[in-house]
């Protein structure tokens, strides 16, 4: 199994002071950035899109900084120059955002960025198999997409158990509802890429809780 990396959703910080809360997580050991982009119709929220990843991209150089950009759009194939311009490090694409699935992770790795792709909580897992030899990463959400704070769904757990024992060595990331409360359950399923903003964000200690975090998932590998 690869490395655990921790990625805290910014969305769950204080967006009046983007620049201070990434580097904030930064400072407190986060590996990733987890950019949540929503377009108010792929699901029913709006966020941010690439201007304000080009403004904290500013403050937060490439290399030691890593923008993990999660797409919750309909269209993917539309912002791929613009995140990769902005200075993303990763776009993750939904599955069902998109019928052309090979074509835009070639688009996505001639932009230069890593290509993951997202599966929402009633999407098969099986849906991937066959990309996951062009895939950097697989994203099986573990909450409906669209709001930070809801619930784990520890149901999307046998999809990570699945990718797992198919692929070792493949980044798997959770999302949604990830905390020192469930942690166990998604690093046992064979998680290593762990997405947390509540979790993170709220936390007494934010740095304290990315290493409880690291420490789950390390804890796993050895067994
Ligand atoms: O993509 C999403 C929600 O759609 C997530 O990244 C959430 O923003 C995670 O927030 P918590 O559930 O950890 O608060």
């Amino acid at each position: 199994m690869p490395e655990a990396k921790i990625a805290p959703s910014i969305l769950a910080g204080d967006f009046a002071n983007l620049e201070a809360e990434c580097k904030r997580m930064m400072k407190c050991g986060s590996d990733w950035l987890h950019i949540d982009i929503m377009d108010g119709h792929f699901v029913p929220n709006l966020t941010i899109g690439a201007p304000v990843v080009t403004c904290i991209r500013g403050k937060l150089p490439k290399g030691e900084s890593f923008f993990d950009c999660h797409m919750m759009v309909s269209d993917p194939e539309r912002w791929v120059d613009d995140f990769a311009k902005a200075g993303g490090d990763l776009y993750c694409f939904h599955y069902e955002a998109t019928t052309e699935h090979e074509a835009l992770i070639d688009k996505i790795h001639a932009a230069g960025m890593r290509a993951g792709c997202a599966i929402k909580p009633k999407t098969p897992a099986a849906v991937v198999f066959d990309l996951v030899p062009k895939l950097d990463m697989v994203l099986v959400m573990t909450v409906e997409p669209g709001f930070g704070g809801q619930k784990f769904m520890k149901d999307c757990m046998p999809k990570v158990e699945e990718l797992r024992s198919k692929f070792p060595d493949l980044d798997i990331e959770v999302d949604g509802g990830l905390s020192m409360d469930t942690i166990d359950i998604a690093a046992d399923a064979g998680a290593n890429v762990i997405v947390a903003g509540t979790g993170v964000f709220k936390a007494k200690d934010p740095k304290e809780a990315i290493a409880a975090l690291r420490a789950a998932v390390n804890k796993r590998q050895l067994k």
